[in-house]
C-alpha cells in the first residue's frame, strides 16, 4: 500500500522503517524542515540502534518531505506527532490538530483510513475525525475513517518492538480495523524477512491482534504504561524497605517475578523511570481522571515514589559526604535510558540540577547523548567529560545514573585511584562484584567480598 507518516520522530520514524520493511511505499512528512534534509541526505537525525542500517536497506521506498501532498495518494495516513504534557498534566494536542488540520484539505476518495499513532486522551479518535470533518471538504465518515493503533515500542530496542510485538492493537470500525489488518498482514503472518540490524527473537510467536473500539484503543495504551510505571515503582518502594530491614532487593524481585502471575520483567529497582512517556502518561490518566472528577490514588503513589527516588539518591550521598559545597561529583550517564540519546525527563537532569544547587561541581559523561545534552541542556551548569577516566578524576563521589553497557564493563579498580574519595553510589545496581571502593547501592547492601547468592535453580 501507499503509506504516509506524519512525524519523524521516534515513533515515525520507526513505523516508516517497518512499514516500508514490509514492502509498502512510504512518505514520511515532517514540519522540521531540518530534520527532513537530514533525512533526504541519508542521515538519521535520533539514535536508535539498527536504524540508520534498516531505513538504508528500503530507502527505495522510503521519500522524506515537508508536504503534506502525499496524503492525497496515501491508502492510509499515520499520525506520529508529539504529545508532550501540558503544565497541569494534561496532554497537549496542539501537533495532532495542526497533523489533522494539515492533511484534511489533502483527502479525496482515495485515502481510507487516518491511524492515530501518537498517545493521546481517550476520545481523540472522535476529535480527530471532528478537525478532519471541519477541515476537509471532500471528507465522509463513510469513506475516511480514523483508527487509534497505540505504539509500544521502547526506545532503544525500537526495532525488535515493532517488528516482532506481542500485540497490535487496532480501534475503531470493523471496516477500518479489517483494512488496518491487510496492511499489517505480513507482520501478523510474519512473512517478512528479518532484517540483519534486527534478527527474529527465537522463540517468538505471532503477535496477537486486538480489535476494539477507539476508545479502548487509547485506554489501552494509557494503562500499559501506568501498569509499567508502577511496577517500578513498586520495586523502588520495596527497595527502599530493604535496604531498611537487611534484604536484597534483586532476590526479592527474582523471587516474586518467578510467580508468572507477576511476571519478573520491569521490577529493576534504581533511580526510577523517566523518559518521553511514563512521567507524561501517567500525568496524563491522572488528568483525564480529574476531568471526570476521580480520584487515581494509585498512579498519583507511583508518581510520587519515582520522584522520590531521585532524591533518596541524593540523599544517600550527603549520608556520606556531609556536605556538596566544593565537592566534585560525577555523573555517569544522561540519557534516560541505555541505547538512547533522549534526555526528556532524563533522572540525570534532575540530579546535576540538585547536586550544583546544593554547591558541587558536577562533572558528567553520557556515551551518546552528550553532544544533544549540551544543546538542551544549556541551563543548567555541568562540565562535559571528555572521556569516562575525566569522571573520575579527583571526583569525591561518582553516581551511575543510566546502565549503559560501556559502564557495566568499566574497569572500576582502575579507575577509581583516579578519585580522591571512592565512593560510587550505584543506582542503577551495576557493579556485580566487590570493587575497591565504597558502593552504594539502591535496595541492598553493595557486593561484598563473601557474598551470599541466592540460589534459583530448580
Ligand atoms: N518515543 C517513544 O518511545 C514512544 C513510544 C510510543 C508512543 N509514543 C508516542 O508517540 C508520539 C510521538 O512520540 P515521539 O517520541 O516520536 O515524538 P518526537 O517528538 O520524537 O517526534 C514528533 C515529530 O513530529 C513532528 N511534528 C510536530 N507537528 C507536526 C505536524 N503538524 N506535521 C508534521 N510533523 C509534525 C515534530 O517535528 C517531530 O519530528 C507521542 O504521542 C508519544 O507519546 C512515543
Ligand atoms: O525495570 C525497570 C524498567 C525500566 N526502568 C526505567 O523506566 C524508564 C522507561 O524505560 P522503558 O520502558 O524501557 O523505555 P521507554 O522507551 O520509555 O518505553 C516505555 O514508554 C513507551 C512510550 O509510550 C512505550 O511505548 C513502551 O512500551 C514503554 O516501555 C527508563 O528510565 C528505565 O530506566 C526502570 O527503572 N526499571
Amino acid at each position: 500500500m501507499n503509506v504516509a507518516v506524519i512525524g519523524t520522530g521516534y515513533v515515525g520514524l520507526g513505523t516508516a522503517a517497518l512499514l516500508a520493511h514490509i514492502g509498502h511505499t512510504v512518505t514520511g512528512i515532517d514540519i522540521s524542515e531540518e530534520k527532513i534534509a537530514m533525512l533526504q541526505r541519508a542521515e538519521v537525525p535520533i539514535h536508535e540502534p539498527g536504524l540508520d542500517a534498516l531505513l538504508a536497506s528500503v530507502q527505495s521506498r522510503l521519500t522524506w518531505t515537508t508536504s503534506y501532498d502525499a496524503v492525497a495518494a496515501a491508502d492510509v495516513v499515520f499520525i506520529c506527532v508529539g504529545t508532550p504534557p501540558g503544565p497541569d498534566g494534561t496532554p497537549d494536542l496542539q501537533y495532532v490538530v495542526s497533523a489533522a488540520a494539515s492533511i484534511a484539505p489533502h483527502l479525496n476518495g482515495h485515502t481510507q483510513v487516518i491511524v492515530n499513532k501518537s498517545t493521546v486522551p481517550i476520545g481523540t479518535g472522535d476529535y480527530v475525525t471532528r478537525l478532519l470533518e471541519e477541515n476537509s471538504v471532500t471528507f465522509h465518515a463513510e469513506r475516511h475513517a480514523v483508527v487509534s493503533n497505540p505504539e509500544f515500542l521502547r526506545e532503544g530496542t525500537a526495532l525488535h518492538d515493532s517488528l516482532y510485538p506481542d500485540r497490535i492493537v487496532l480501534g475503531g470500525s470493523p471496516d477500518a480495523v479489517a483494512h488496518m489488518t491487510r496492511l499489517y498482514a505480513p507482520l501478523i503472518e510474519q512473512t517478512f524477512v528479518a532484517p540483519a540490524s534486527a534478527p527474529r527473537p527465537e522463540t517468538y510467536t505471532r503477535p496477537a491482534v486486538v480489535k476494539t473500539t477507539l476508545q479502548s484503543a487509547e485506554m489501552i495504551k494509557y494503562a500499559a504504561n501506568a501498569f509499567l510505571a508502577l511496577k517500578i515503582s513498586f520495586a523502588n518502594e520495596i527497595a527502599g524497605l530493604s535496604e531498611r530491614v537487611g534484604a536484597d532487593i534483586e532476590e526479592v524481585m527474582t523471587g516474586i517475578g518467578m510467580d508468572t502471575r507477576i511476571g519478573s520483567r520491569f521490577l529493576n529497582a534504581g533511580l526510577g523511570w523517566g523518559g518521553s512517556c511514563f512521567g507524561k502518561d501517567t500525568q496524563g490518566l491522572i488528568s483525564a481522571g480529574r476531568e471526570h472528577n476521580y480520584d487515581m490514588p494509585i498512579l498519583q503513589a507511583a508518581v510520587t515514589v519515582n520522584y522520590r527516588q531521585r532524591q533518596d539518591v541524593l540523599q544517600k550521598l550527603i549520608r556520606q559526604l556531609r556536605t556538596l559545597k566544593g565537592k566534585r561529583i560525577g555523573v555517569l550517564g544522561m540519557a534516560f535510558k541505555p541505547d538512547t540519546d533522549d534526555l526528556r525527563d532524563a533522572p540525570a537532569h534532575d540530579l546535576i540540577e540538585r547536586l550544583h544547587g546544593l554547591g558541587a561541581t558536577v562533572v558528567a559523561h553520557d556515551p551518546i547523548a552528550m553532544p544533544r545534552a549540551s544543546r538542551e541542556w544549556a541551563h543548567l551548569t555541568y562540565h562535559e567529560a571528555g572521556s569516562v577516566e575525566q569522571v573520575f578524576d579527583r571526583a569525591d563521589a561518582i553516581i551511575v545514573a543510566t546502565e549503559w553497557t560501556d559502564y557495566r564493563t568499566l574497569d572500576w579498580n582502575a579507575l577509581t585511584p583516579r578519585m580522591r574519595r571512592p565512593l560510587i553510589i550505584d543506582a542503577r545496581n551495576i557493579i556485580r562484584n566487590p570493587i575497591d571502593a565504597q558502593v552504594e547501592q539502591i535496595g541492598r547492601d553493595a557486593p561484598a567480598a563473601e557474598e551470599f547468592t541466592m540460589d534459583t535453580s530448580l
